[in-house]
């Protein structure tokens, strides 16, 4: 007999589908249990997502129920994750990022560029907000929550547009064309495209196998910028960390609500292990940090 583990995750079909991509891999040495908590994102659904300021709408509840052993690891969307963890638990592994790009689906297939004046798009990101309005002014930016899966069904239905992250296209194998929106006028979100998996301190090795270590430096690069400037979904803000293992670009963009751009900067640099990633990371972000005053 195998060592049982129970995997608490949300029970959307995004968090499903990501979910069984981290127990494939567990199978092989455990039985797994898979255990759907529903977090306080899953509750107040109209509320949009940067009114719960950081403190990890769709994450909290799961790690709760790590922390008192209900369930023995977490699966989450890294861009979820406060930088402040429940205390006990850690992130042991970064499974290999997809895009961490946002993905544009129109009604009618049109590209971004090519949307009718004054064109309703959908999105509860203050970020994708500001750069949808940075790139055309005319276009008319309406709330929209919900899973993915809700997101896409609402289209038509009072939006000609949406814009979503293309991981998640991928990861529910969604048929639908869309539009890769471009890593200069719509830098993602810190995180994007990254499946983090948790467990309780010191219980690291159940899941270590898994971990993707040039997604780990990213992630932690990006997350260094955002524990450094203080600031969570609230601010509209890009953050990007690019690596193949041994240098790292790093740019950052900072907006106002209205599109205006406060700050956008860049920096590449070499580093020899994650203690320099981190080093140079903060030093990159305290760099950022004067120019946002
Ligand atoms: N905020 C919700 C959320 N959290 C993670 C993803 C996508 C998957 C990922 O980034 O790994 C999404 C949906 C979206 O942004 O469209």
């Amino acid at each position: 007999m195998s060592e049982k583990v129970v995997v608490g995750t949300r029970g959307s079909k995004l968090a499903l589908a990501q979910t069984n991509k981290v127990v494939e891999r567990l199978r092989d040495q455990y039985e797994v249990e898979i255990r759907i908590i529903k977090t306080k994102g899953d509750i107040m659904k109209d509320k949009p997502l940067y009114a719960f300021k950081g403190s990890g709408a769709f994450v909290r509840a799961i790690d709760e129920a790590l922390a008192n052993s209900e369930i023995d690891i977490a699966v989450h969307s890294l861009k979820d994750v406060p930088v402040e963890r429940v205390e006990g638990t850690v992130i042991s592994a970064y499974l290999e990022r997809e895009s961490p790009y946002d993905a544009f689906i129109s009604k009618d297939g049109s590209r971004l560029e090519e949307m009718e004046y004054g064109a309703v798009i959908g999105t509860s990101s203050l970020r994708r907000a500001a750069q949808l309005r940075r790139f055309r002014e005319d276009l008319v930016i309406k709330n929209i929550r919900g899973n993915l899966d809700t997101r896409l069904r609402k289209l038509g239905d009072g939006y000609d547009g949406i814009i979503v992250a293309e991981a998640g296209l991928i990861r529910l194998s969604l048929d639908i064309d869309y539009q890769r929106l471009d890593s200069e006028s719509f830098i993602p979100s810190a995180n994007q495209g990254i499946i983090a998996v948790a467990t309780r301190e010191g219980e690291e090795s159940l899941v270590s196998f898994m971990n993707h270590e040039n997604t780990m430096l990213s992630a932690i690069a990006e997350r260094e910028v955002l524990k450094v400037l203080g600031i969570g979904c609230t601010v509209p803000a890009g953050i990007l960390a690019e690596t193949d293992g041994s240098s790292m670009k790093v740019t950052c963009e900072i907006l106002e609500p209205d599109g205006k751009e406060v700050l956008k900067m860049s920096e590449e640099f070499s580093f020899d292990g994650l203690k320099e990633v981190i080093k140079k990371a903060r030093k990159f972000a305290e760099a950022v940090k004067d120019g946002y005053g």
